[in-house]
């Protein structure tokens, strides 16, 4: 039996799960929920442990203090005292003593709280009892391990809001929390506006190296021939244009975070480079002799398939498996649709506090957005609502207008950019890559360098959906055969036959 949702309180029976190892060990659960307190002690028992259960943190705290309990289970909200506040002082004087956090509060706070304080191990409810036994085995199998140092705590204030409480972020809030005392390099995957720069900054601000920089670089913004430099920097000459020394993303980053967005989108020169650098730790400017030690966690994202990418030899293979080190998929939105309240509700309030009128949306309305495909994801939620905030004037919203905005049928190309269309997407890129350049000008010649740019996937991805038959690419775009056979040869394009 898996998972029951809704309900914080469900949880589901286990299979006979007996553990030989449990004998002589007593478990101490603190839980103000009696109905809790009774399925986790039959389930516990039935697994062979000794069980002790209270509804009150201070007599949990007893307990620990007289030197009872192998292992404790304990809640969040209490009556008398927080969980997770209990934890730093029952290290204090039992390090050794694993404990495991279950909540129903759901929240990337939280999840980050237990891992941080030194909990064992993090359960949102509802959870699965045969996982429940599963923890405690495990923890109880494992040696003690080191508390985070103090002084690194999150702040109280979940600045940067991941919100969602579906089983599917659930598992990301964990992940995250473990990944938090590590440097491990993390390959977020997802259709675009699932948020992945979102858990990329979630990764910094609640990682070791949350007081360094984090650095953004989206790889699909920057004209190829510049991918390099603007990574690793130039020596002054290294190229026509660079008048001066430019500064690399990888010397921005040092200390921090290097966030290498649509990674799928790098150039094969530029892949090799950065291989090189994961390998060794150490890369050069472009023109440059003398080696620079790399200080930068990597985090990459694309929205692309990389294996099929991998196959069609547009990825390598070596580089792929070393950035995919700890993969993070985020699901579609509509895969998680019981967030869209919380997410409406949200996006509601933010732009309330920016000064628009506040707003409801009645339950229709939100069963519909529901029941809605989302292709643009969380993006195209955001834009729907603060459409809605800024062209509607009644308090609460019916389903009647939301199917007028939805039935305003985006052009073509919004499904895969999340609701902006080709030209704001082509827009946001150019700013991001000019705001790159803030001080000084990019290198002459821009006009015909973006011009191949975009000419460069149009014509691609025309051969990839005529699957390389190039008589009908040329016919979907209008062009000439020998124009768009002078174009392959001139932008380097592979033609692929047969593959889509
Ligand atoms: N779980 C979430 N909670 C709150 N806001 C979210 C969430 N996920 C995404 N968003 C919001 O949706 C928008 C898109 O998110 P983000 O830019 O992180 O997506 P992305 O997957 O990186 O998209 P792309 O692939 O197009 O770059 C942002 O405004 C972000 O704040």
């Amino acid at each position: 039996m898996k998972e029951v949702l809704g309900d914080p309180r469900s949880v589901t029976a286990p299979s006979a799960l007996h553990d030989p190892a449990a004998k002589g060990r007593t478990i101490l659960i603190a839980d103000d929920d009696r109905a809790i307190r009774t399925v986790l002690t039959q389930a516990l028992g039935r697994a062979g442990y000794e069980v002790r259960t209270t509804g009150a943190a201070a007599t949990l705290w007893t307990w620990v203090s007289e030197g009872l309990g192998d292992l404790v289970i304990t809640d969040v909200v209490m009556p008398d005292e927080n969980g997770l506040d209990l934890i730093p002082r029952i290290k204090k004087i039992r390090p050794e003593l694993r404990i495991i956090v279950m909540s129903a509060q759901n929240t990337l706070l939280t999840a980050v709280k237990a891992t941080e304080r030194g909990a064992f191990e993090y359960l949102p409810k509802p959870f699965d009892l045969t996982e429940l036994v599963n923890v405690v085995r495990r923890a109880l199998s494992t040696p003690a391990r080191a508390v985070a140092a103090p002084g690194l705590e999150a702040d109280d204030q979940e600045g940067l809001p991941l919100i969602g409480r579906s089983a599917a972020m659930q598992e990301i809030y964990r992940t995250l929390a473990r990944l938090m005392n590590t440097d491990l390099t993390v390959m977020i995957t997802g259709e675009s506006g699932t948020g992945k720069e979102l858990v990329a900054r979630a990764l910094h601000d609640y990682g070791k190296r949350r007081a360094g920089p984090f650095v953004a670089v989206n790889m699909a913004a920057i004209p190829r021939e510049l991918i390099e430099s603007e990574l690793f920097g130039h020596e002054k000459g290294a190229f026509t244009g660079a008048t001066a020394r430019g500064v690399g993303r990888f010397e921005q980053a040092d200390g921090g975070t290097l966030f290498l967005d649509e990674i799928g989108d790098m150039p094969p020169e530029a892949q090799t480079r950065l291989l090189r650098v994961l390998q060794e730790n150490e890369y050069t400017t472009v023109g440059g002799r003398t080696a620079i030690r790399a200080n930068v966690r990597i985090v990459a994202a694309t929205h692309r398939d990389l294996t099929q990418q991998i196959r069609q030899g547009l990825f390598r293979e070596d580089l792929f498996y070393r950035l995919n080190v700890v993969p993070i998929r985020l699901p579609p939105l509509r895969e998680r649709s019981e967030d869209i309240p919380e997410l409406v509700r949200h996006f509601l309030a933010e732009v309330a506090a920016e000064g628009l009128p506040a707003k409801g949306l009645d339950a229709a309305a939100m069963d519909r957005l529901k029941r809605h495909r989302w292709p643009g994801n969380v993006r195209e939620l955001e834009n729907l609502v603060r459409r809605l905030a800024a062209l509607y004037s009644q308090e609460s919203i019916g389903v009647d207008v939301i199917e007028a905005e939805l039935a305003s049928a985006p052009p073509v190309l919004n499904t895969s950019t999340g609701g902006e269309g080709l030209s704001g997407l082509v827009e946001r890129h150019l700013r991001e890559y000019f705001a790159a350049h803030s001080d000084t000008l990019p290198a002459a010649g821009l006009h015909d360098r973006v011009l191949r740019e975009v000419e460069r996937p149009l014509i691609a991805l025309s051969l990839e959906a005529t699957r390389g038959n190039q008589i009908k690419a040329a016919h979907l775009l209008g062009l000439n055969r020998n124009t768009l056979r002078k174009k392959i040869r001139e932008l380097d394009i592979q033609v692929i036959r047969g593959v889509r």
